[in-house]
């Protein structure tokens, strides 16, 4: 756990390394924007001085200075704040391919550890609450120890008291933030934590809403969902509560600097004090809320830190950071070339108290040949047809695709090699084009058509409204199971890989709608290495070796068709 997190604040660290370029450039134009607050209070107290003093022949080129200077400082804050804010989107972008690649790394045993909204949370949520660390933690972190101590030395220089009295209050700020901001790393993670469990329970019944109303329990839900809510209430609020005392207590070492700094010039804010005297103590006045003003933006974004590395555990948690793999070079395969598999003495145990689902199963299939897997439910077929995904690993044992050892592979090297079909396609939110098109964007309209025709799509393309641009999946046109896998058929076409899997791709159909559809497989299985994982008769009519499976051990293996 401990380690955990310790990779977990790595890695934000690593990510501000990443993003160090377009930071420097936002920490630059901070630093000019401090000089030029330097100017400005120098200008206005000089205005100020020239009126009291009654010299009001000196005061109008001040008043322009001032002028001046405050235009280029505000254009430079919306400088600052576009580039910050750009930053920040083009870290945030970097971060989501790459924990989507990770995620899509994990495969589908993911599923059977985290829930779906937790995945969909921690990419969309997750990564938008890093905008914060990106666009103020990071500039304002590198800023407010340099700015805040040029304008105690500024004040220093013109007004030894003054920048005496400055130091002493800018010096005790950090140990009050050191206190406030454990408690709001703590309260912010209890915070994102009570808002994942609202999303987990919100999604979850509203996929079971007709179970719910049909069994009478919509009172019941509707209670425990406000109570969710409640939680995620309260717990924002006390986020809130700790932020609101930790910005109180820099306004009160600034109040505390600037009345003691005014008790100590008051002899000097009189008329008859020389004009450069009264600038210089009106000067020493006027930066004590530019000497605050970093450090207040830092204080702002302590919150965006503490949400930063509440997200950054959660994303190990969720798809584990990887530490530096050595990774070994892969001689591409060629799509078209069929390849062996060879499994050794694989174990393989989703829980160790429970023991091995995989117990010592081994085989060998030549290239080009198909196996057939059978075994009652839960003898261990779709854990063997995953640890040959590589979305897990053996405990023991070995896995080579061809004379390659998959353990050396990287996950888009193994994914490269093979085409899985499993009992329900997944369909996304998009045209029947954009989903077959899913295994190979860049295929030409030639390869997408014979992909359709092989995978007989174009039988029911005719009768949907818009033929192949129909949208199909959430809010759009439904298809049948059949019509389903069809599609899933034209997208192994099209990623012509070597190796293909197939894990009870007929389970759910009727007699007729499965004859046509094994008909499709057996002529994508033509050339490739196949494993079919079935429980069905019609399945039969594959031909190849037959291990049968049960309670995790190989009972029987035949070599030749049965
Ligand atoms: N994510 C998981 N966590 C814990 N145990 C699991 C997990 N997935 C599967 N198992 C267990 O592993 C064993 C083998 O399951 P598996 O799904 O591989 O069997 P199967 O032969 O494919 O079954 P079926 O034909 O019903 O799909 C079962 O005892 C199951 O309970």
């Amino acid at each position: 756990m401990k380690a955990d997190k310790t990779i977990a604040k790595a890695w934000i660290k690593a990510q501000g390394r990443a993003s160090r370029s377009s930071t420097s450039v936002v920490v630059i134009l901070g630093l000019l924007s401090t000089l030029l607050g330097l100017l400005q209070a120098w200008a206005l107290a000089r205005t100020l001085a020239s009126i009291l003093t009654s010299h009001p022949g000196n005061a109008p080129p001040a008043i322009g200075l001032f002028l001046i200077v405050s235009v280029a400082r505000t254009g430079l804050s919306v400088i600052q704040d576009v580039m910050a804010s750009t930053s920040s989107l083009t870290a945030r972008r970097r971060l989501r391919s790459e924990i989507l690649a990770r995620i899509i790394g994990e495969g589908p045993a993911l599923l059977r550890r985290q829930h779906s909204s937790v995945i969909a949370s921690t990419l969309v949520d997750r990564v938008d609450a890093l905008d914060g660390y990106f666009a103020r933690w990071l500039p304002a972190s590198a800023l407010w120890l340099v700015s805040q101590w040029i304008v105690v030395a500024a004040v220093f220089c013109q007004n030894h008291k003054g920048g005496i009295i400055l130091a002493i209050c800018c010096a005790t700020l950090p140990v009050f933030q050191a206190v406030f901001g454990i408690a709001t790393a703590v309260a912010s993670r209890k915070q994102f934590l009570a808002m994942t469990r609202l999303q987990t329970r919100f999604l979850d019944r509203v996929k079971g809403i007709a179970t719910i109303v049909l069994s009478g329990g919509t009172e019941r839900e509707t209670q425990a969902l406000a109570k969710s809510a409640d939680d995620l209430r309260i717990r924002t609020m006390k986020v809130l509560r700790i932020a609101f005392i930790a910005s109180a207590t820099t306004d009160v070492a600034m109040v505390a600097a600037l009345v003691l700094i005014v008790i100590t010039q008051s002899h000097r804010l009189t008329s008859s004090t020389p004009e450069l005297t009264l600038t210089r103590a009106l000067y020493a006045i006027l930066l004590v809320p530019e000497a605050f003003a970093s450090f207040r933006a830092l204080s702002a974004a302590y919150q965006d830190r503490a949400h930063a590395t509440a997200a950054a555990e959660a994303m190990h948690a969720l798809a584990p950071i990887p530490e530096e793999r050595g990774a070994v070079e892969v001689t591409t395969t060629d799509a078209t070339h069929s390849l062996s598999i060879t499994a050794e003495n694989l174990f393989f145990a989703w829980n160790q108290e429970r023991g091995p689902v995989i117990h010592d199963v081994s085989f060998t299939l030549p290239a080009g040949e198909t196996l057939i897997l059978e075994g009652p439910s839960g003898s261990g077929k779709s854990t063997l047809i995953e640890l040959l995904l590589g979305f897990i690993e053996p405990s023991e044992g070995s896995i080579f695709f061809g004379s390659q050892n998959m353990a050396s592979m990287t996950p888009r090297q193994i994914s490269s090699q093979i085409s899985w079909i499993g009992q329900k396609p997944v369909l996304f939110a998009g045209t029947i084009r954009e989903n077959i098109l899913f295994a190979k964007p860049d295929a030409s309209e030639a390869e997408l058509a014979a992909a359709i025709s092989a995978a007989a799509v174009d039988r029911y393309l005719p009768l949907l409204p818009e033929g192949l641009e129909t949208r199909i999946g959430e809010g759009g046109f439904g298809l049948s199971g059949g019509q389903a896998q069809r599609i899933a058929i034209a997208r192994a076409f099209l990623k012509n890989s070597p190796i293909l899997l197939l894990d009870e791709p007929t389970s759910h159909l009727d007699p007729a709608t499965e004859a046509e559809i094994l008909e499709s497989l057996h002529r994508l299985a033509q050339g490739r290495t196949v494993i079919l994982c079935t429980h069905s008769a019609q399945a039969q009519q594959f031909h190849g070796r037959h291990l049968v499976l049960n309670r995790g051990r190989a009972i029987s293996y035949t070599e030749e068709a049965a």
